[in-house]
């Protein structure tokens, strides 16, 4: 496993003690039904994913999804792979890679940045005991996810707080809540908007999707829903776009329960049946293109909208390696970092104080 902190190493002359873990939800290590469903049999036991009692659960998990969704979702996987395996892990891969160069060319050279997926490989817990044995002992978690959810934040963060049950000689730990209304983030998602608008023209609607949740969790007092409602304001409000010229939906709906709405795909074909020409949609809530961008909108959405009779379907890329986005990262990260970036100036310190008490020493003697 590739380690990201710059060579030659530190200026204070030890180890870095601080780290930064980037956590993305996962990915199959293939696009076949042998690998999808170890990933989903994972995914879907958590119990922050599925809030429905374990007895209930089970024999509909093992008995009917996992028998049947691993063979569907390989052909969709199938569908959108790329050279260097599913677009999830291959963006949060170089996205580690460009904040760990980003911070060294913002001075911060002494940090070691790794990434994991809290569903699959490279897992948490392997992760940080690598951590550990690098010598971090301040460790900044960093879900890759703009709005806060309990299924997917939370969820990281149970599975950081798990893995360190059986650590004797605890890190000190922070975590990046969200980051939805950050002002770098929505100007790097305005930015890519105008960066389609000037190679492909404007549409009559920008359509912001969303990864929808069960309705259930906004009632019990989830932010999700708030989250994304700002966010997709202060897009619109970026880019001055009127009301009628943009829409806020949730796409991934997953089991018979009501999500939250409106859902996207519904949304896109009454858009297309009221006669819109052309919509464009972005996915601001997926730093990374993944499985539900891509296929999900990109290709299941923009048919449905097509044969609605829409015209023309435009999806807009995630943030992916913008340059804009890496820069609202490393500012997000060394806001969260704080006080320890002061930590090798206080080693300098530290060591310079042990000097002179040697050199004091020696005068005595
Ligand atoms: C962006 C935030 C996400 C939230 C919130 C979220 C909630 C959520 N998801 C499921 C079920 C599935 N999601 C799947 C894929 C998937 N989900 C997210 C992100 C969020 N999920 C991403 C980035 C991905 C893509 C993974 C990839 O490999 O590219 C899938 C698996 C794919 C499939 O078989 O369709 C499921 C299942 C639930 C139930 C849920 C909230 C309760
Ligand atoms: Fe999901
Ligand atoms: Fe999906």
């Amino acid at each position: 496993m590739a380690r990201y902190w710059p060579e030659p190493p530190y200026t204070h002359g030890t180890a870095p003690r601080t780290g930064v873990l980037l956590v993305n939800l996962g990915t199959p290590e293939a696009p076949t039904a042998a690998a999808v469903r170890p990933y989903l049999k994972q995914f879907l036991s958590d119990p922050r994913v599925v809030e429905i009692p374990r007895l209930a659960w089970w024999p509909i998990l093992n008995g009917i999804i996992l028998n049947t969704r691993p063979k569907k979702s390989a052909e969709k996987y199938a569908s959108i792979w790329m050279d260097g395996g599913s677009p999830l892990k291959v963006h949060t891969e170089k996205q580690a890679k460009l904040l760990a160069g980003y911070l060294g060319h913002g001075g911060i050279t002494n940090v070691h940045v790794e990434w994991a997926m809290r569903y699959g490989a490279p897992a948490v817990p392997d992760v940080l005991n690598r951590m550990k044995a690098a010598g971090c002992s301040q460790i900044l978690i960093v879900p890759l996810y703009p709005q806060y959810a309990a299924s997917t934040t939370a969820s990281v963060m149970d599975e950081v707080a798990h893995c360190l049950t059986r650590w004797r000689n605890l890190p000190e730990i922070r975590y990046v809540r969200n980051f939805h209304d950050h002002p770098g983030y929505i100007a790097a998602l305005a930015q890519s908007v105008r960066d389609h608008w000037m190679k492909h023209g404007e549409g009559d609607k920008l359509v912001m999707s969303f990864h929808g949740v069960p309705r259930r969790s906004l009632d019990l007092g989830d932010p999700y829903h708030c989250e994304c409602q700002t966010t997709a304001r202060l897009l619109a409000a970026e880019l001055d776009l009127p009301a009628e010229r943009w829409q806020l939906t949730f796409q991934s709906r997953f089991g018979k329960a009501e999500w939250l709405k409106p859902y996207t795909q519904p949304t896109l074909e009454a858009l297309a049946r009221q006669g819109t020409q052309r919509v464009d949609v972005l996915c601001p809530g997926f730093p990374s293109d993944c499985l539900e961008t891509l296929e999900e909108i990109g290709l299941e959405c923009k048919h449905a909208f097509i044969e609605s009779g829409g015209k023309t379907f435009h999806y807009i890329p995630c943030l992916n390696e913008r340059d804009d986005w890496i820069a609202a990262l490393t500012d997000i990260v060394r806001d969260h970092l704080g006080n320890w970036l002061t930590l090798p100036a206080r080693d300098a310190g530290e060591l310079a104080i042990a000097a002179l008490r040697a050199r004091a020493a020696g005068a005595e003697r």
